[in-house]
């Protein structure tokens, strides 16, 4: 019927239709406001969260995820939930596959190989499946707060590296991880020699990690950081009621939390007379006592350590005993310094880089030719570490939209002498030891006759030797040359 009413019926459905469609959009804005909400709490929230969806496809992570993971968004969504793992099983697939909750999985992760905890639930809408929720946290931070509610510094008792993390471009630094490699298939003391920030530490971990001990304990003693009237208690332990403030039931020490694993002796050369005597006990006769103790306890460990000292010299000027020094001085592992290997360069920086983008929550993706140019003239006295911390402060300053380091983001940077045109990677890996310990030695004869001669001037010897005076502190502390030879 074309009459009025029907004219009437068709405009209230219209007006029907109008109210359905307001009705409709007024949903979909409360359902996109609720979204924005759910992403700002996930993405405010300092857990780490992932989620996959049916097929087991990473579909959401947060900043957080980013910052402790190491991985950028766009390196995980879509992609297998194993694609972060580097060490354990998903726990998103295990979830998925028995539709049940999974708690405190232990999981190493990212390309720092960040220890975590996972807990885990599926995602059942209307009882089925549609995907699996993890949130990860950062074990660090657990053992960090307990350090400080206890005020005892965390043990390290796991390696935390590979021979995989360690960037070994050059020839001189492929023979010295060689030679870890192979000191890490015997049992043998393993003593790494090698300046500051040359990646000594990083050697230690990986020698434990490809050992047969790998699976049991990994024990830092940084022997120049704990003060000499602690490092008896703390390296051997001791017995109930040994000195006034011990505990009541006696504590063990860094020496037995090692037992079966591995005993990392860091800056050995830094221990006392007394210490050193201590220690060559330990070593040759394989136990110890504790401090108040009579028993003789076991002890089974693989010793490795380090030092930036010229421990030879050190034996010779009667500062390191020449017996402990033997027993040490097993399977001597060489690491070069930076400036001696420059062609390692280009990859230590894209390798630093990914680590300090996950510290920082960045994804800066690399560097300028010019910025690299710079960096390759630098000496790096400060060997890995200060390239490291060079990089930090270009990150630091860099703002976020920038991701590339130009030359305006890195600190001045002072040209190696005889580097001062571009730099060659022909050039690279200058001479092994021991040529470069006997220019070391060179090197401190030299300065110590400087500051004889100049009464223990610093600033006239650094002008006699044509070197700056940062330059010649720096050296006064890299050869430990004593205040009463200054
Ligand atoms: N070859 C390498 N590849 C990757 N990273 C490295 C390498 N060498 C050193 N690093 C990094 O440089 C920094 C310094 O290394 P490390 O602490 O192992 O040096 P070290 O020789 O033990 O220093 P120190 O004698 O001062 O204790 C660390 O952050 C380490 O991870």
């Amino acid at each position: 019927m074309r009459d009025e009413n029907n004219q009437i019926v068709g405009a209230a459905a219209v007006f029907r239709d109008i109210t359905e469609v307001r009705q409709l959009a007024e949903e979909i804005s409360s359902v996109r406001e609720m979204k924005k909400l759910l992403e700002a709490i996930i993405n405010a929230s300092q857990d780490v969260i992932s989620v996959v969806d049916g097929q087991g496809k990473i579909i959401l992570v947060n900043p957080a995820y980013t910052r402790l993971i190491g991985m950028r968004r766009e390196d995980v969504m879509g992609k297998p939930p194993t694609v972060d793992i580097r060490q354990g099983e998903s726990v998103h697939l295990r979830v998925m596959q028995s539709r049940e909750a999974v708690r405190g999985v232990p999981l190493r992760v990212g390309p720092a190989n960040r220890e975590v905890i996972i807990n885990a639930a599926p995602l059942l809408v209307d009882g089925r499946l549609c995907g699996s929720v993890a949130m990860a946290h950062d074990i660090s931070e657990f053992k960090g707060l307990i350090a400080s509610r206890t005020g005892r510094a965390p043990l390290q008792e796991q390696a935390c590296y590979t021979f995989d993390d360690i960037v070994a471009v050059g020839s001189a630094m492929r023979m010295a991880l060689e030679n870890a490699r192979r000191a890490a298939a015997t049992p043998a003391t393993v003593l790494l020699l090698g300046e500051s920030g040359t990646g000594k530490e990083r050697f230690a971990h990986a020698i434990h990690s490809a050992s047969q001990r790998s699976n049991r304990p990994f024990v830092r003693v940084n022997c120049a950081a704990i003060p000499e009237t602690l490092l008896e208690s703390q390296l051997f332990g001791y017995e109930a009621g040994a000195f006034s403030g011990a505990l009541k039931s006696g504590k063990k020490g860094l020496l037995e939390e090692a037992d079966g694993g591995t005993l990392f002796l860091d800056e050995i050369g830094e221990i006392s007379p007394a210490m050193q005597v201590k220690l060559l006990r330990v070593l040759q006769e394989k136990e110890f006592i504790r401090v108040g103790g009579v028993r003789a306890i076991q002890l089974d460990v693989r010793v490795i350590a380090a030092t930036n000292q010229n421990l030879e010299e050190a034996v010779k000027n009667g500062g390191f005993r020449k017996d402990l020094y033997y027993r040490i001085h097993v399977f001597p592992v060489f690491i070069p310094p930076l400036r001696c290997r420059r062609g390692d360069l280009t990859q230590l920086i894209g390798h630093l880089l990914a680590k300090l983008n996950w510290e920082y929550g960045r994804s800066v993706q690399g560097i300028s030719e010019a910025a690299a140019d710079m960096l390759a003239r630098h000496n790096w006295p400060g060997n890995v570490r200060e390239l490291e911390n060079v990089l930090s402060r270009a990150l630091i300053v860099m703002n976020f939209d920038e991701d590339t380091i130009l030359t305006a983001h890195l600190p001045p940077l002072a040209p190696a002498a005889g580097l001062a045109g571009r730099y060659s990677p022909a050039a690279d890996d200058l001479p092994l030891s021991p040529l470069t310990e006997t220019v070391a030695a060179a090197e401190r004869r030299a300065i110590a006759a400087a500051l004889d001669g100049c009464g223990g001037n610093r600033a006239e010897a650094a002008r006699k030797l044509g070197i700056s005076l940062r330059t010649l502190y720096y050296k006064i502390d890299k050869y430990a040359i004593a205040d009463d030879s200054v």
